[in-house]
C-alpha cells in the first residue's frame, strides 16, 4: 500500500460529520484490495468496523480512527488540496485513516495472536460518532466490541517520531454552545426605536469571557471560546438577530455545570438590559478522555525502548475527543503522535509530515504484538 498516495486521496475529499460518504467508499475500496481471509467488514452509518482474526486470540484489541473533516477552507496550496469547497482535513484525520489502513494491511498480511478490530468512526468533530457507534456495537455487534481500545491524535507541535501520553486525564470534557439573540431591528438612523442585537451579542460575548477569569477556581481549568459571531443583514439596518457559536471545556462535569449556570445568568441579564429573547443550545457534548493508568505506563515504557521513537510524558490538554465515550467504558489509551507542522490543528495551512506514515503503522503493530 502506498500510504502517502492514500493519505493524499483522502485529504482531497474531506466531509463533515455523518456525511463521509465518499470517504467510506474509498476506505472500502482500499480494504477490498487486502488479503480477505481473516477480515470481516461491517458498515455503520458512514463508518466501518473491520475485524482481523488472530492466530490464538485471548482478547479483542481495538484501534479507533476518526474519519471526518472540518468546515474550513484549505490554504496549503498543495496540488493534492481539498477539492471540496469549504472543507478540509485540518485536524489530521486523513493521516489517522492512512495510519489505520497501514496497520490493517500489516495485520491482514501477518496476523498477531489476538483479534484486532479497527473502527473507522465518523463525526468526531461533531456531532459525535463515538457514543452511537459504541452503543451500536454493544447492542448489535458485541463480537466487534473491543476489550481494550487505542487511538492516536496527530500533534503538529512535536516532531515526527515523537509519541506522547499520560496516565489518567488526557483531554477535557466539552460542550458546544450556540446562543441566538432575537430583538426588534430597525433603521440605522433610529437606534432609539430598535433593540440592536449586534451590540447585545457583543456585550454578551465580553461578559462570557469573564466567567473563566472570575468564576472558575484558578486551581481548576476551563475554556470558553466563541469561534463564530454573526449578526444582522446589511450595513444600514439595525440587527434583529445575532448568533454566537462556541465551545466550553472543563476538566470535570461539575465545573461544566457551573459554567453553564453562569452563561445562563449572563444571558438573562442581557435579555433584561437589551429587551431581547435569548435561546441557548448546548449542541453535543463529549466526556473527558481518561487513559487507563496501566496501559499508559506500559505504552510509555514500550515506546521509550522502541528504536526511532522518542516517548514523552504529556500534559493534559483542553482538546475535546469523543474517544472519551470509549475510555469511560473500555480500558483505553490515546496518545499524541508528532507530525511537525508549522501550523497547528484546525489551521487552514496544517501540513503534517508524511514521514510518520512509514513508521507509525509498524510501531502500533509491534505494540499490539507486545500486549
Ligand atoms: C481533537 C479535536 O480538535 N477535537 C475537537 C472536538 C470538538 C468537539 C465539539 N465540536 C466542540 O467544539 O465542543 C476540538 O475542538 O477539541
Amino acid at each position: 500500500m502506498d500510504l502517502v498516495k492514500i493519505r493524499r486521496a483522502l485529504h482531497q475529499i474531506p466531509e463533515i460529520g455523518f456525511q463521509e460518504v465518499k470517504t467510506q467508499a474509498l476506505l472500502k475500496s482500499i480494504i477490498q484490495e487486502l488479503p480477505q481471509a481473516r477480515l470481516e467488514v461491517v458498515e455503520w452509518k458512514t463508518g466501518l468496523a473491520v475485524k482481523v482474526s488472530g492466530t490464538a486470540p485471548s482478547k479483542l484489541i481495538g484501534w479507533r480512527t476518526d474519519i471526518d473533516g472540518l468546515p474550513i477552507t484549505e490554504e496549503t496550496g498543495h496540488d493534492f488540496a481539498s477539492v471540496h469547497p469549504g472543507r478540509m482535513h485540518a485536524c489530521g484525520h486523513d493521516v489517522h485513516m492512512a495510519v489505520a489502513l497501514g496497520l490493517l494491511e500489516k495485520l491482514a498480511d501477518e496476523p498477531i495472536k489476538d483479534d484486532v478490530v479497527i473502527l473507522f468512526q465518523p463525526a468526531e468533530e461533531g456531532p459525535g460518532g463515538a457514543l452511537p457507534f459504541r452503543e451500536w456495537l454493544k447492542a448489535d455487534m458485541p463480537s466487534f466490541l473491543p476489550d481494550r481500545i487505542f487511538a492516536l491524535h496527530i500533534a503538529p507541535e512535536m516532531p515526527a517520531g515523537t509519541v506522547s501520553t499520560k496516565p489518567g486525564l488526557l483531554f477535557a470534557n466539552t460542550s458546544e454552545l450556540f446562543i441566538d439573540l432575537q430583538g426588534k431591528g430597525g433603521h440605522a438612523a433610529f437606534p432609539h426605536h430598535a433593540e440592536d442585537m449586534a451590540v447585545a451579542a457583543a456585550s454578551l460575548l465580553l461578559q462570557l469571557q469573564t466567567i473563566v477569569s472570575r468564576n472558575v477556581n484558578p486551581m481548576d481549568s476551563a475554556v470558553l471560546t466563541v469561534g463564530k459571531f454573526t449578526a444582522g443583514t446589511v450595513q444600514n439596518v439595525i440587527a434583529e438577530h445575532a448568533r454566537l457559536e462556541g465551545t466550553i471545556r472543563t476538566l470535570n462535569l461539575e465545573s461544566m455545570q457551573n459554567m453553564k449556570s453562569r452563561i445562563e445568568a449572563h444571558c438573562r441579564a442581557i435579555e433584561e438590559g437589551f429587551h431581547c429573547r435569548i435561546t441557548i443550545d448546548y449542541g453535543s457534548s463529549y466526556l473527558e478522555v481518561n487513559n487507563d493508568e496501566e496501559l499508559a505506563e506500559q505504552f510509555l515504557q514500550f515506546a521509550g525502548a522502541y528504536k526511532g521513537v522518542s516517548a514523552k510524558r504529556a500534559e493534559a490538554a483542553m482538546t475535546g475527543e469523543d474517544f472519551g465515550y470509549f475510555t469511560n467504558q473500555i480500558p483505553g489509551l490515546m496518545f499524541w503522535a508528532g507530525v511537525g507542522s508549522p501550523y497547528g490543528l484546525h489551521h487552514s495551512k496544517l501540513d503534517p509530515d508524511e514521514a510518520v506514515l512509514a513508521t507509525l503503522p509498524q510501531f502500533i503493530y509491534e505494540y499490539f504484538k507486545s500486549q
